[in-house]
């Protein structure tokens, strides 16, 4: 075969080829014109594929013409569609261009009519013109949005040179036949750019044949070989070769570079964006090649070449091969017999059937092998029929068939030598519980191969893509309750998100936000800046606790995370729900850690069964350790004694600054502006709240008490129980009497006011102001410090003491988040959340 270059030829030569999606309608084709007309390059050769859409109408009036069918109306509208694209690019003077559109449509419908009739080889002749005539039409299209011949672009029928011979494995080329052919068309073409025609080719006998389905991508490299291109450009409609099918892995991402071998890996195994046949022109010349989007032609691409890229992942593609079967040739007779492969793969090739994947256990007892699942019937009786004999003989069982299988490849160069990369292929399959029932790994070790259940392929492919290109300490995060809290929370994530990601490798993804009346979900992350802000504005619906959920539990993220920072008792009802799925919640918000006793065990125990984990450290004293404190006193084998101080932010705060010249009424209200009581201040003024932090304190050193059980002194005047929250804070002055003379009295006895929380030893819990001495460590606390005693075993005679602000936005959030992260940090070791 000759390998000497053309004439003309020059590193200076470049070929751009677009395929239907670039080529889909007048804007389309004049986008693609100024690209190609902008590329540089002294020399350009523009391959072009047929129109979108148009291959497969051509391929069903071929069909209909043979069925005898009517095929006036379907080649009338494809004959219009040329012209109306023609008339929308031709400018001033289209009729050239729309005379030369209708003689190529003339001689399709007399093809389509002579198909109508034809017998013998001639079907096969005219078929494959007729599917050719798309690419035709685009050629004069493209030439003519390029300025025509008047700025140099000369048209090629690549029908004139292009000489392939079928073969086994598809059309080959016929190299020198081709090269003879394009320099004799070059001494009548002297042009330097040329618009040439995807897909079609000539037959050594002359006649007009095809290069197979999507065969445009393999024109062009062909074309770039036998012009010794500098370079080839596939323009297509996605931003290149993803690391998978984005239409299932949401998270794919875009791969700078492929080696030709990783390239032609992923092609095979269904990266669609490439045809496989692409790549061995260009590979055995050395010819680099560019996949870049048409819609956006300033983005990279992904270059392939002999040298590919090292990436930080070993793995570059991950792609599924649907609708496969798997044939096992069983039989303990087969071991240590030679040529039993060897008849079983002639007997499938000799029924056509091609094998995708190869297995065979060391012992011999049986040989799998993969195949399509439309050709596994087939291949199972040519299987049995060749081993027959051996059947009849017992020494072979005979043919296993399981369809419904798919095959899933994780390709890499950078697999070639590395140990763990299977472990980790198939660690994430086992984390998203899919079975695998067949692997192969070739000795060049650039891909492994496994099948699974067609049933599980998105969420195989998913759980594989997470474990390569995800830290496993990534995290799908939605927040409730976008209030002082969640604010406070939200930016926060805002601040600290990046740095996380870039030095601790944990990945908050914020997915979703809601309040009490609206939700706003994404799947690309959202900015926690801004995400408040905008819940209600455009693309924001109606707050569904389900769907939100559903959304932030996505599958293509390892783990999934909740943070309730409403108040709501309904919010509080789901967690067990979430937890038993496998999400896990952290909340300030006191409703299920203080709520029904069933309720709350049924919420410990979801979150035993889900794998998942509840902290609630922020409903007791804000941002303090204090539930941490405990659990720790518990879990090294303290036993608690009592617990007992203050236990509210709020009534801290108000008794600190309460001595009788501000009303008590306005120091509520002023308190409630700063963000210190509940969304309703009578949680806080009634004991309910202090009484909630007492239940939840109790419980965690497992005394299973209930708000019923504590003795509540409360601060509400009867007259504002039952009052709705803007009543009562208009009435608040009934407050201020009663108060005063509590002080007055409290004053009168050298004592201050505070209000105070116990559980004692017994397990009486209760709540209310008292009158303390000037002495007591109560009354050396500032603003809204919370005072927590823990007294125990081992702290019998001087008591644990946690002190420090109890209530405020930014210590609460502070306190959420550090449960968040507590929860992250801990995921890399621990297992990924199961689908
Ligand atoms: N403010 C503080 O200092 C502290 C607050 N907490 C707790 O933090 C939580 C939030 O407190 P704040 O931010 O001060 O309250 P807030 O009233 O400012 O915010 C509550 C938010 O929850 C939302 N919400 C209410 N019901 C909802 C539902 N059914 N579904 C979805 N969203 C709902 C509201 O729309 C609002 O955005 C409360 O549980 C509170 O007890 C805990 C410790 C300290
Ligand atoms: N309103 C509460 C807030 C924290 O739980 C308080 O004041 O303590």
């Amino acid at each position: 075969m000759s390998t000497e270059p053309l004439p003309a030829s020059s590193p200076f030569l470049h070929v751009h080829k677009f395929g239907g999606s670039s080529l889909a309608d007048a804007g389309r084709i004049a986008s693609a014109a100024r690209i190609a007309a902008g590329s540089p390059g002294a020399h350009r050769v523009v391959v072009v594929s047929a129109m979108q859409g148009v291959t497969d109408a051509l391929v069903a009036l071929a069909t209909a013409a043979r069925a005898g069918d009517d095929t006036t109306p379907a080649w009338t509208a494809l004959a219009e569609r040329h012209r109306a694209t023609a008339l929308a690019l031709a400018g001033a003077d289209p009729a050239p261009l729309c005379d030369r559109l209708a003689l190529e449509s003339e001689a399709l419908r007399g093809d389509l009519e002579a198909l109508a009739r034809a017998t013998g080889d001639a079907v096969v002749r005219l078929s494959e013109r007729i599917w050719g005539h798309g690419e035709l039409c685009s050629a004069w299209l493209m030439q003519a949005a390029l300025g025509g011949e008047a700025a140099g672009w000369t048209r090629l029928d690549t029908r004139e040179v292009l000489v392939v011979r079928a073969a086994d494995m598809g059309a080959q080329v016929d190299r020198d036949a081709s090269l003879h052919r394009l320099r004799a068309w070059r001494t009548r073409h002297a042009s330097t750019h040329i618009v040439a025609t995807g897909f079609v080719a000539r037959t050594t006998d002359g006649e007009a044949t095809t290069l197979g389905r999507n065969g445009s991508d393999h024109s062009a490299a062909l074309l770039a070989d036998l012009f010794d291109a500098a370079s080839v450009t596939i323009w297509t409609d996605v931003d290149g070769v993803l690391s998978a099918d984005p239409r299932l892995v949401p998270d794919a991402v875009c791969l700078p570079a492929l080696s030709y071998a990783e390239a032609c890996e992923l092609a095979y195994f269904g990266a669609k964006v490439l045809h496989p046949r692409t790549l061995a022109p260009l590979q055995a010349r050395g010819i680099p090649l560019a996949i870049r989007n048409t819609l956006a032609p300033a983005r990279p691409g992904t270059r392939i070449d002999a040298r590919g890229e090292a990436a930080a992942s070993p793995v570059k593609g991950l792609s599924i091969v649907d609708g496969m079967a798997v044939l096992e040739l069983v039989g303990s007779g087969m071991t240590g017999v030679p040529g039993v492969a060897e008849t079983l793969f002639a007997a499938l090739h000799d029924a056509g059937v091609s094998v995708t994947m190869i297995s065979q256990g060391s012992s011999e007892h049986s040989i799998c092998c993969v195949v399509r699942e439309v050709d596994a019937g087939r291949g199972r009786a040519a299987i049995d029929a060749a081993f027959a004999e051996a059947i009849a003989a017992g020494q072979v069982e005979g043919v296993r068939m399981q369809d419904g299988l798919c095959v899933l490849a994780a390709v890499g160069d950078g697999m070639v030598g590395v140990h763990g990369v299977a472990a980790r292929l198939f660690d994430g399959l086992a984390q998203a519980r899919v079975n695998i029932r067949a692997i192969a790994q070739g000795a060049s070790e650039r891909n492994i191969s496994v099948a699974i259940a067609q049933a599980h392929a998105t969420r195989a492919l998913r759980a594989a893509h997470a474990a390569f290109w995800l830290s496993p300490q990534t995290v799908s995060v939605g927040v409730i309750g976008p209030g002082h809290v969640g604010r406070a929370l939200l930016e926060q994530l805002a601040e600290v998100i990046p740095r996380l990601r870039a030095e601790a490798g944990v990945d908050l993804r914020l997915r979703g936000l809601a309040s009490s009346r609206w939700m706003r979900l994404g799947d690309a992350p959202m900015d926690p800046a801004s995400a408040a802000a905008q819940l209600d504005g455009d693309g924001a619906v109606p707050c569904d606790l389900d769907a939100f959920a559903a959304h932030v539990r996505a599958s293509h993220l390892p783990h999934a995370m909740i943070v309730d920072c409403s108040a709501s008792d309904a919010v509080a009802e789901r967690y067990a729900g979430w937890l038993a799925a496998g999400i896990h919640v952290v909340t300030p918000n006191k409703q299920a850690g203080s709520g029904d006793w069933t309720r709350y065990a049924a919420i410990m125990a979801a979150r035993r069964a889900g794998g998942s984990r509840f902290l609630y450290e922020a409903t007791v004293g804000a941002g303090l350790p204090v539930v941490l404190t405990l659990r720790t006193l518990l879990d090294t084998g303290d036993t608690l004694h009592g617990i007992d101080g203050m236990l509210s932010g709020t009534l801290a705060w108000l008794f600190n600054r309460y001595d009788g010249r501000e009303p008590f009424s306005a120091l509520v209200r002023e308190a409630r502006a700063l963000g210190y009581t509940e969304p309703d201040p009578r949680d806080d003024l009634s004991g309910l709240d202090v009484a909630r932090k007492l239940v939840i304190l109790a419980r965690e050193a497992g005394r299973p008490l209930s708000l019923a059980d504590v003795e509540v002194e409360s601060l509400v005047p009867d007259a504002l129980r039952s009052v709705d929250v803007d009543t009562f804070l208009a009435r608040l002055d009934l407050l201020d009497a009663p108060m005063q003379a509590r002080l007055d009295a409290a004053r009168a006895a050298g004592c201050g006011l505070r209000h105070i929380a116990k559980l004692d030893s017994e397990g009486r819990a209760t709540v209310g102001v008292q009158a303390l001495p000037a002495d007591h460590a109560c009354m050396h606390t500032r603003l809204t410090d919370n005072l927590v005693q823990f007294t125990t075993a081992r702290y019998a005679e001087n008591p644990l003491v946690v002190q420090g602000p109890g209530a405020g936005p930014e210590v609460t959030a502070a306190g959420v988040f550090g449960d968040v992260l507590t929860i992250a940090q801990a995921l890399g070791a621990g297992p990924r959340r199961s689908p």
